[in-house]
């Protein structure tokens, strides 16, 4: 018998499978989907067996047997292997990038050369390395060059033995547990403590954590006088790594469904009931309970005996999200968080392997999670574009979601009060099946919003940030003990530091962008590479000391904000967030202790749902309008929205300000409106004109190098394969530099390729990437192939 392997080297130019021959004793062991360690070359590596075949096309002779198995159950199903496959295809990249994107970082293979003596080794050998003061087997990579030339030789003759393992990511978690020996009781004179202690871990037969017996009141002390007399011994049991596991979630009983809900429910319960592989599209302005609806489609699923996948754009952002599922599904809710450390993530996906849970939470990748038998795949804030990998392989979430559901027959719901114009536009169309929901669930009516003119503001004298409006409505809301959310859309203290004599702004070194000014660490950071420098008195470029700083981030608001207003506040962007558990932390403080002000960057912009929260300010609603990007329209509309829909959600009503400089701007004004039909109309017109998506599909080549000769000499080669290879229907933008031209010292040339039907494109763009793989990628250079990008940046 034979496999069919894809082995674990990342350079795609061995995109290929590979047979081996399977050993007789594993013959009714290997399955396909299991992992196995092969011969490869001089080297054993992993690899994944996607096929078992019983003849080969060739001689037999000269195939490699498997070395060993690396797993008792197969880790990928023939569905994972089949959807790897096609993504492969579709994405343009290499078959087992794709199925090192499905499977937990934990189970990617890690090795290590190891040397030691072999049988047949000279005694003059033993002396060499024992002279060397080696243990019996060491690490390749820890020998010096000396060393390692010394042994070289003996390596050659077969003397010295060299051994390829794989480690695994995977650590087991072990935790200090004390188990009762029942050994017969002696005299404890007047030690109440121990012999209570005692009786306590003798409730348990088999052993008790020993944070779980310091939690009741008992001391380390008490404990090893236990463990010294022989009643008790230490032993360490492998922990389950759930990080939910010691909150309590308050129950949650599911809500009579309103009219609008109902319907949504109903439609997509006939495709679930009739095994349809049905793609819904489930339109609900802010606070109109899509998630009620999620949460009881899953019900439904889950009554059947099927499973559930619920993708979220980024799980610390909405840890309200992940509450509510454990709520209502208690521990059928497993959740693949990106904040778990691997051993962490390697068991939550266990546990949806071995069907342990039948609900799956998570970000992007978890549409990947192994279920099984799915009775719907839900993707909440379908628009989002975090739903799109930026690096190999780059796929988008829905895609994945759309594909597997074909497998399973089974419904997709993609929820947002604001869809991606592509996906409204394919529901116009009836490729998805829209559901509406126009009215809020519990108040019923949207915040009141309006728009401030900031040059208006600032030719009646007013140049702070806060124009009159906001000032009064945040005061009003101090004032109530109500509360109000700010966004900013900028972190950092001032923007840049520019001199007012020659106008000199001190740029990033490696990339073309201007540095931030961060109060806290006193520096210049960018944000793009990281690049850190001081802040100097004088200008770089005329000496002159009349520098300054312009713009405003949130560290310098949050000030601003404390003088004006005298109140607490929450501040959230990338700097306070950074930390693990903060996001979730900051939000309890500002919901727990009724801080008056969250003020933050676009982190605080959806999924938040605030009883208290009834005024919503945006201080500068133009920074996505200038995105070198034909979406800035659409993010700018998307964002507003969001944002203006954390307020009044409840019973208290709310209200929104936006400050802009463009308050004719259809994006904001329709926004202001909350028309997303008028704004879908305007944009649509815009992106026809400019033959953009949705009327055209894109693809987007990005060469980066540190010469800008190389990137123009590859862009000008894919150039050329296109022309001679799309018809002449296509469009094809460029080679341009891209709009950030550098970043991290590589100089960024890029292609956009606008097409609406390309039968050959797939095997053009397979050409490409293997040209480059053959003539670029050992100069260093860097191509990417962006299909569907979500970004022309
Ligand atoms: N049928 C219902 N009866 C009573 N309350 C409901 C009902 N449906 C939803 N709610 C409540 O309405 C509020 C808003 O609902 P939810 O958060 O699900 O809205 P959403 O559409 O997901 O909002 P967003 O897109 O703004 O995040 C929640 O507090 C929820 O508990
Ligand atoms: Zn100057
Ligand atoms: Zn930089």
């Amino acid at each position: 018998m034979y496999a069919s392997i894809i082995v674990s080297v990342s350079a795609s130019d061995v995109n290929k499978v590979f047979e081996y021959k399977i050993p007789d004793g594993l013959t009714d062991f290997i399955a396909v989907g299991h992992r196995v360690l092969v011969p490869f070359g001089p080297r054993q590596i992993q690899g994944y067996v996607i096929d078992i075949k019983n003849e080969v096309g060739y001689d037999p002779s000269k195939i490699k047997p498997i070395t060993r198995a690396l797993d008792v159950k197969p880790v990928l199903t023939a569905e994972l292997i089949k959807l790897a496959k096609d993504l492969a295809d579709y994405y343009v990249t290499s078959y087992i990038s794709v199925i090192e994107t499905i499977l937990p970082a934990a189970l990617k293979s890690k090795s290590k050369k190891m040397l030691s003596l072999s049988e047949d080794s000279t005694e003059q050998t033993e002396v060499i390395w024992h002279g060397m003061n080696l243990p019996p087997k060491i690490e390749v990579k820890t020998l010096s060059a000396r060393q390692l030339a010394e042994l070289k030789p003996l390596i050659r003759r077969g003397e010295v033995e060299e051994e390829t393992i794989i480690t695994q990511h995977t650590k087991k978690k072990y935790a200090r547990a004390l188990k009762p020996t029942f050994i017969p009781r002696g005299d404890f004179g007047r030690a109440y403590k121990q012999l209570e202690l005692l009786d306590f871990i003798e409730q348990y037969d088999e052993h008790v954590l020993q944070s779980e017996v310091i939690d009741n009141g008992y001391t380390q002390g008490t404990i090893n006088e236990l463990v010294k007399k022989g009643y008790v011994e230490k032993v360490d049991v492998v922990s389950g790594r759930d990080p939910y596991k010691s909150r309590v979630f308050e129950e949650d009983l599911p809500k009579e469904l309103n009219a609008e809900q109902q319907n949504a429910y109903d439609k997509i319960s006939h495709s679930v009931d009739h095994d349809l592989a049905e793609t819904f599209l489930l339109h609900g302005v802010t606070g109109s309970g899509k998630t009620e609806v999620y949460l009881q489609v899953i019900q439904k699923v889950l009554d059947k005996e099927r499973t559930a996948l619920m993708l979220v754009p980024e799980i610390a952002l909405t840890p309200q999200m992940v509450n509510r599922f454990k709520a209502r599904f208690g521990d059928d809710v497993a959740v693949l968080h990106s904040g778990l450390s691997h051993g962490e993530k390697y068991d939550e996906w266990l546990k949806v392997k071995n069907q342990q849970a039948g609900v799956v939470v998570g970000a992007r990748s978890s549409v990947f999670a192994p279920v099984e038998n799915l009775g719907v795949i839900i993707i909440d804030e379908e628009h989002e574009t975090t739903y799109k990998q930026q690096d190999r392989p780059m796929y988008h979430a829905t895609e994945v979601a759309k594909y597997r559901s074909k497998y399973y027959n089974c419904p997709v719901i993609l929820g947002s009060a604001t869809p991606s114009l592509e996906s409204f536009a394919r529901s116009e169309r009836g490729v998805y099946t829209r559901l509406e929901l126009n009215h809020r669930a519990v108040t019923k009516t949207l915040p009141e919003t309006k728009t401030v003119d900031m040059s208006e503001e600032h030719r009646k004298g007013n140049t702070s940030i806060v124009s009159e409006a906001l000032r009064e409505a945040i005061n009003l809301r101090i004032g109530r003990g109500e509360q109000t959310v700010l966004l900013l859309n900028r972190r950092g203290y001032a923007n840049f530091q520019i001199c007012q004599s020659c106008g000199h702004v001190p740029n990033c070194p490696n990339c073309d962008i201007s540095l931030t000014y961060h109060k806290m660490q006193h520096s210049l950071l960018c944000h793009y590479c990281g690049y850190e420098a001081g802040v100097t008195r004088e200008c770089d470029n005329c000496d002159s000391d009349d520098v300054t700083f312009r713009g405003t981030g949130t560290e310098k608001v949050e000030e601003t904000l404390r003088d004006m207003f005298n109140v607490d506040i929450v501040r959230m962007d990338n700097d306070t967030t950074s930390r693990k558990g903060m996001h979730e932390k900051l939000l309890n403080t500002f919901e727990n202790e009724k801080i008056p002000i969250l003020l933050g960057t676009q982190m605080i912009a959806k999924g938040l749902d605030y009883p208290n929260v009834t005024l919503v300010g945006v201080l500068n609603a133009d920074t996505m309008l200038n995105l070198p990007d034909f979406r800035a329209n659409e993010k700018t509309y998307q964002l507003l929205t969001q944002v203006a829909g954390r307020a009044g959600r409840h019973e208290l009503s709310g209200e929104v300000i936006f400050q802009t400089y463009n308050p004719e701007h259809y994006a904001i004004e329709l926004a202001e409106s909350n028309d997303y039909a008028a704004f879908y109309e305007k944009e649509l017109a815009f992106r026809r004109l400019a033959r953009y998506s949705p009327y055209y599909f894109h693809v987007l080549f990005t060469v980066s190098h540190e010469q800008v000769k190389k990137c123009l000499e590859a862009t000008t080669h894919i150039h050329k394969e296109l022309v001679d290879s799309v018809t002449d229907k296509a469009i094809i933008v460029g080679p341009s530099p891209s709009p950030i031209e550098r970043i991290n010292r590589q100089y960024r040339f890029q292609i956009l390729l606008k097409y609406k039907s390309e039968p050959n494109l797939i095997d053009v763009l397979h050409k490409i990437n293997e040209y480059y793989n053959e003539r670029y990628k050992k100069d260093k250079l860097s191509l990417k192939i962006d299909v569907d990008p979500k970004y022309i940046m």
